[in-house]
């Protein structure tokens, strides 16, 4: 993992160090590296700019959304993927350009729906019959067009966990596309008058190190399009192949760098047009761990320790599964560090826990450190994405404050939760003043 740290072996993030933030704001502290953000996302931006190929990169907000992330996003000039209400109203509310923002979703609500008309975001992926049915009686009723993806689940079984596995037959998601189902949402969709067409849209997972399922996936949607194209004269302006770019939580994982991404599938679809003869659609990607992920960091404070002798050492943190539920759910593994003891060499094996009242709340089962104490800081890498948008107040946890820092400065982007925040929709049920 690459880290920064000062003389005295202190951590640094972004050249501040973690110590300082986690004294000024707290912790458990979600920490981001704001320069990160920017490379990650210029990676992508660049090569397609690199290459002159048109293109929208939308980072996929569900990774992690707040206003500031989505001024940031909008300051590197990405678009957005957003899955929900909340999400789509966040980015209103940055001041996201409306039509530069796509909505997914496998069960879009009405209200969802009527939202992102009424707000003439850029596009929609369609997901499933009933949506194409439910968007066109809202596009009457609000006298609009919209454009439209068709989500189309290519049958790829990518190498990653289960749980994030989404381009297979057997998905919830999307159109399947070998069984005829993709070609008769389309031929719906075209019936529809106010609905436009693009293109195709697939997104076959997530935590992917390879380019081969991408391409594959390429090469299943350009095989559609062709038919399509010499059955019914059809032509798609986009193809959006989704996201799932891997980073590295640990030194086991070796991703690609992100330009890799982007580049193989800048070349496989150029060849796929040059071999059908078909104009070269507009790509599109919708990264989210890759734009985030490595650029986080979670600070956290060491509290009881515990000796299982011959078995193993608990170390507690003030955090856990309500701010990073990954590893209990996914297995996923993650590295630390003692932010305040970086020079000091590794003394024993600890497991780290969380404080839940939970025994699967661990954040890492086996990591070596040096001899932890009270009071030290923990610092976990690569918690950027789906660590904030997926905390809960499981145990009634307050969800912890957000950090952003950039140029040796750093500032508060995301209030810690207050105990009134967490109780604020409850109501008495034994009306205690009467
Ligand atoms: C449709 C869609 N697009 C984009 C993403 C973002 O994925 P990742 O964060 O792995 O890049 C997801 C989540 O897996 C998704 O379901
Ligand atoms: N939330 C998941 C990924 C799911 C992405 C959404 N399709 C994770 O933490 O890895």
């Amino acid at each position: 993992m690459n880290y920064e740290t000062d003389q005295r072996g202190a951590l640094l993030i972004g050249g501040i160090p973690a110590k300082d933030l986690a004294d000024q704001y707290g912790t458990p502290l979600y920490v981001y590296d704001v320069d990160k953000i920017r490379a990650n996302a210029r990676a992508f931006v660049n090569t397609f700019q690199d290459y002159d190929i048109p293109a929208q990169v939308a980072y996929a907000s569900k990774a992690f959304s707040s206003i500031a992330m989505l001024e940031v996003a909008r300051q590197e000039g990405l678009s957005l993927d957003v899955v929900s209400e909340g999400e789509l109203h966040t980015a209103l509310e940055s001041g996201f350009p409306a039509e530069k923002i796509h909505m997914h979703g496998n069960n879009k609500s009405i209200q969802e729906l009527e939202m992102a008309v009424e707000n003439n975001i850029g596009c929609i992926v369609v997901d499933n019959f009933y949506e194409i049915e439910l968007l066109h009686a809202i596009l009457q009723e609000q006298q609009k067009e919209m454009d439209v993806l068709l989500r189309v689940t290519p049958g790829i079984e990518a190498h990653t966990h289960d749980y994030i596995l989404t381009g297979q037959e057997d998905s919830k998601f999307g159109f399947d596309l070998s069984s005829g189902q993709a070609e008769e949402a389309f031929l719906k969709v075209n019936e529809a008058s106010r609905i436009n067409m693009k293109g195709l849209h697939c997104h076959i997972g997530s935590q992917i190190f390879e380019t081969s399922g991408f391409e594959m996936a390429a090469r299943k949607l350009f095989s559609a399009l062709n038919d399509w194209s010499e059955k019914y004269d059809y032509q798609a302006s986009v193809l959006n192949l989704g996201g799932g770019f891997g980073i590295q939580y640990t030194e086991e994982d070796q991703p690609l760098d992100l330009d890799q991404y982007a580049h193989s599938l800048i070349k496989e679809v150029t060849e796929l047009s040059a071999r059908y003869n078909y104009p070269i659609p507009e790509i599109w990607i919708e990264p989210g761990r890759a734009i985030v992920g490595e650029a986080g960091i979670t600070l956290y404070t060491v509290g009881s320790i515990k000796d299982v002798p011959g078995i193993r050492t608990y170390v507690s943190v003030d955090g856990g599964m309500t701010d990073n539920i990954r590893p209990a759910l996914y297995q996923a593994k993650y590295e630390a560090v003692l932010a305040n003891k970086m020079k000091e060499i590794n003394h024993q094996e600890y497991a780290i826990a969380g404080k839940c009242c939970e025994s699967g709340d661990m954040l890492i089962w086996e990591t070596e450190l040096p001899k932890v104490e009270h009071e030290d800081l923990l610092a976990v890498f690569s918690t950027g994405a789906y660590g904030y948008s997926m905390a809960n107040n499981y145990n009634r946890f307050q969800k912890p404050a957000v950090v952003f820092v950039e140029n040796g400065n750093h500032q508060l982007v995301v209030r810690r939760e207050s105990y009134q925040e967490i109780t604020r929709l409850d109501l008495s049920y034994l009306n205690r003043e009467g």
